[in-house]
């Protein structure tokens, strides 16, 4: 495997295929650990993901998940949150256990340490076996803005101001409510899971997605270190590939592996 890349032309197909990935992974492991992000981007997933449950296609009874990342700064119960968030789109909505659900800690008094302790409890779990993925205008995966290292294990991060602009839509468009800092998982963190799915729709990911996919690798753009992962499906819209220099071949090879 490699990274796979599907162009495809709604939000239906990104859903169907981004599902059936994390089916796969049920049926070999219905235990699996689950990765989860925030963000427009993966709403049609989860919502795939609920349907398939009452269709009684998929359980989460013995799922375990960890979210990317949190915001610091934000009372626990902000609608905002990305924990309650996640709540609200996925863990909420299906079968979970009680505690099942984990998050990056951003309320804790030593974040430093509340950090360490996730990064243990995914290991605990036995690592993540699939991790949904989106994209920051700024090339960010989880909350991991450029100029970080892309070996970081789960961390206190600051927001750029671009990302705090993006986000202020979910803050009254002011972009002064939007939290400066976040805990998030490390590109370390992430490159540990076993698999990933990437989702990115819309004209204002294109040079993100141009970068994580033909860029050089380099801490300008942190989601071009998945270059160095073997497993990861890349679901976007034509929008979103509108810059790839090679989109013409990505489909060619997608419509012939998938004939
Ligand atoms: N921390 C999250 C990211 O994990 C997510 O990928 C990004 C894109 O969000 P959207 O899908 O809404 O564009 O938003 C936030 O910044």
């Amino acid at each position: 495997m490699t990274m796979r890349i599907a162009i495809v032309n709604n939000e239906e197909e990104i859903a169907r295929l981004a599902a059936d990935r994390v089916c796969e992974v049920y049926r070999d492991k219905p235990n699996f650990v689950l990765g989860l992000a925030t963000g427009s981007s993966p709403i049609p997933l989860y919502d795939e993901l609920v349907r398939r449950y009452e269709a009684g296609e998929i359980s989460f009874a013995q799922v375990q998940s960890f979210n990317l990342d949190e915001y610091v700064g934000l009372p626990k119960d902000h609608f905002e949150g990305y924990a309650n968030f996640i709540r609200r789109h996925l863990v909420g909505r299906v079968d979970m256990a009680e505690g099942a659900a984990h998050g990056p800690d951003g309320w804790c008094e030593d974040l430093d340490e509340g950090a360490r302790l996730y990064d243990q409890a995914i290991k605990d779990a036995g690592g993540i076996d699939i991790q949904v993925l989106g994209i920051g205008s700024d090339g960010h995966i989880g909350f991991n803005e450029p100029g970080g290292s892309l070996s970081s294990r789960t961390h206190v991060g600051v927001l750029t101001e671009q990302t705090r602009r993006d986000n202020a839509r979910f803050f009254d468009g002011d972009i002064d409510q939007v939290p400066t800092h976040c805990v998030t998982q490390g590109i370390g963190t992430i490159m540990d899971s076993r698999a990933h799915v990437f989702i990115a729709t819309g004209k204002g990911k294109a040079q993100a997605v141009k970068e994580m996919i033909e860029g050089g690798v380099s801490q300008r753009w942190p989601a071009t270190a998945l270059q160095y992962h073997n497993d990861v499906l890349v679901i976007i819209d034509e929008d979103a590939a509108s810059l790839l220099e090679l989109k013409d071949f990505y489909k060619e090879v997608w419509a012939k592996e998938n004939a």
